[in-house]
């Protein structure tokens, strides 16, 4: 759908303001001094509580406009690199002087204004770090789409702590040190997205894949440097990053967005079919088209990125794109807000389905079968892995990249039973997080008896039909609650921690504290706790082998065995960590 109207009638499109990066209080700014990358970080959660209870009253105003970021949170990963980057003993002796300077751009550095700058570095998300500097004051600029060592032109958009937030005028030189990659257009006009520079989803697209691996091997390592709180000695260094066996098409979700039909359009619709505007319109020459876009958020502006294609779906989600796309924007005025588009990418469902009493068999499971795209997030959703058979509604959570899940399942399987060692095998898996079962029914050859638990009913009522359909029934179990809940249950179902092993498998928040603290009750043999969110995943897997070693008390503590990540996110800067957690002494 297209309309015009007048260039009066819609305000300009306003820059999303960025909450998450507004100036501190003095007792935040304090407390952020304190959150600065260093092995003498009070505990993350303690920082959480101390800034909730930060003091209100007397210069409030200020404290309104300068909020923290949340630990964990983006703006507080950025705040990391920047910090790094300027040097940590240059914005300590800033910080130090407690004047709030560090809020104070240098001259030079006034909004919308366009500077030259080198790229010094790139930031955890992909983004480029420059270096300013004037009267003695260091300053980073933050700009997407940039690489180390490019010359850019940058418009400036928003001062912040420390660092300046700007969008990317031009490259003026490019570096190829980390170009070149099969998503470079320079270099391979026919490979990567089109969309790469408007687009806010895959930042590493240019970076050769090795360096993508890399990259993500240094966030696990800056992750644990500046949240997990323990001592050097107790990280292992990190291994290399798991390659995804596909780097583009893997995506088996997309989920793209639309706005409504906006209010001006529609007054100047109905005005002109009543006929009402007639002489006005006459004498107004300039007008203005309203599209329908259909995709993805923009970076760093607001409003939507319409999307045809996305290299890194799978094939038969754009497929599936053109049609969806077509029949929203056929249907666009019947919308009164925006709304999401669900692919999912799926087998055709087997038939008849495989059941308790037939359950799944792979031998005669055709794998050329043509996969279908799923839009309905009720229906059910079909996915292979390894041997096994696992369904879901479309609309619940499952990992995203097929293509990695043998690997990633296999690898927790190994980091549990370690080839060759003669330590006491686990004969019971508690799967906790456990969503439609991934782990509890992939690595269910391995064990007696599992024990699943997941928040969300669907996620529960999934694994139990997965269990059912694969003939594990008689060996699973599976409660819907929050995943503390599953200790309470287990020594009745004959799980003790002296034969037991886990799978953490949180949400990007992570664990709660109950459930940390059940688990040290708990006390298993191994724990394998994979997650999206590296940074979260540190503070709990620091706080779990602090705790242990208190409570402990030298006779038995975890040691933190092994960590990776798992591309399980190729073109993005996400990544996926495993940490293996063992105990060691007397259970
Ligand atoms: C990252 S997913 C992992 C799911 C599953 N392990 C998999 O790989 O398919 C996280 C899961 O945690 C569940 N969840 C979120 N908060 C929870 C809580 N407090 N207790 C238990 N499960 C929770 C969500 O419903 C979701 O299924």
């Amino acid at each position: 759908m297209s309309v015009t109207a007048s260039p009066t009638a819609t305000p300009p499109p306003k820059r999303v303001r960025n909450d998450a990066l507004i100036a501190p209080t003095d007792e935040e700014a304090a407390l952020n001094a304190a959150s600065a990358p260093s092995s003498s970080n009070p505990a993350p959660r303690q920082q959480q509580q101390r800034k909730n209870n930060a003091p209100q009253g007397k210069g409030k105003r200020k404290r309104n406009r300068r909020i923290l970021p949340d630990p964990y949170s983006p703006g507080d990963i950025l705040y990391h690199d920047v910090v790094d980057f300027l040097g940590k003993e240059y914005t300590d002796a800033v910080l130090a002087k407690g004047d709030d300077s560090e809020w104070d751009a240098p001259e030079g550095l006034e909004r919308f204004a366009e500077i030259e700058l080198t790229v010094g570095a790139m930031t955890v998300s992909g983004e480029s770090l420059s270096l300013y500097e004037k009267d003695g004051k260091k300053w980073a600029i933050v700009v997407p789409f940039a690489h180390p060592k490019d010359k850019i032109r940058a418009k400036l958009i928003q001062n912040q702590r420390f660092h300046t937030t700007a969008d990317l005028v031009e490259i003026v030189e490019y570096c190829d040190d980390l170009r070149g990659g099969e998503g470079d257009r320079r270099k391979n006009p026919e490979a990567g997205c089109k969309y790469f520079g408007e687009c806010g989803g895959c930042q590493l697209q240019p970076v050769p894949y090795a360096i993508q691996l890399k990259h993500k091997q240094r966030t696990v390592d800056l992750a644990y440097k500046r949240y997990a709180n323990l001592d050097a000695s107790k990280v292992p260094e990190i291994l290399p990053t798991i390659a995804s066996p596909k780097q583009w098409a893997y995506r088996t979700k997309i989920t793209p967005h639309f706005d409504a039909v906006p209010k001006w359009v529609k007054a100047q619709e109905a005005a002109q079919q009543a006929g009402a505007d007639a002489e006005a319109e006459s004498t107004n020459t300039e007008q203005r088209t309203w599209t329908c876009k259909i995709g993805f958020d923009r970076k760093g502006m607001p409003g939507v990125l319409d999307i045809e294609e996305c290299p890194i779906a799978t094939d038969v989600l754009n497929a599936k794109m053109g049609p969806e796309r077509q029949r929203i924007k056929e249907t666009i005025s019947t919308f009164k807000r925006g709304a999401t588009l669900l692919l999912r990418d799926s087998l055709p469902a087997p038939d008849p389905v495989p059941s308790k009493e037939q359950p799944f068999d792979v031998k005669t499971f055709d794998a050329s079968t043509p996969h279908i795209a799923v839009t309905n997030h009720k229906e059910a959703v079909y996915e292979k892995v390894g041997d096994y058979l696992f369904s879901f509604s479309a609309g619940s959570f499952f990992q995203n990249n097929n293509s990695i899940l043998i690997p990633l399942t296999d690898y927790v399987k190994e980091a549990i039973f370690p080839p060759g060692s003669t330590a006491k095998r686990p004969t019971h898996l508690v799967d906790t997080y456990c969503g439609s079962g991934l782990f509890g029914i992939t690595l269910s050859s391995e064990f007696e008896r599992i024990a699943g638990v997941d928040v969300s009913p669907e996620g529960i009522a999934a694994a139990g039909k997965n269990a059912g359909m694969n003939g594990l029934l008689d060996k699973t179990t599976w409660l819907c609650g929050k995943a503390e809940d599953i200790f309470g249950g287990l020594a009745e179902k004959g799980f003790g921690g002296d034969h037991s092993c886990i799978v953490i498998d949180p949400p990007r928040k992570g664990c709660d504290t109950p459930f940390l603290e059940q688990f040290l009750n708990f006390k298993p043999l191994t724990a394998v706790y994979v997650s999206c969110n590296v940074h979260t995943q540190a503070r709990d897997i620091g706080w779990l082998i602090s705790e242990s070693e208190v409570r402990g008390a030298g006779k038995w503590r975890y040691e933190l065995e092994s960590l990776r990540g798992f591309d399980l996110f190729p073109q993005t800067a996400h990544v996926e960590s495993v940490g293996v957690l063992r105990l060691v002494g007397t259970n």
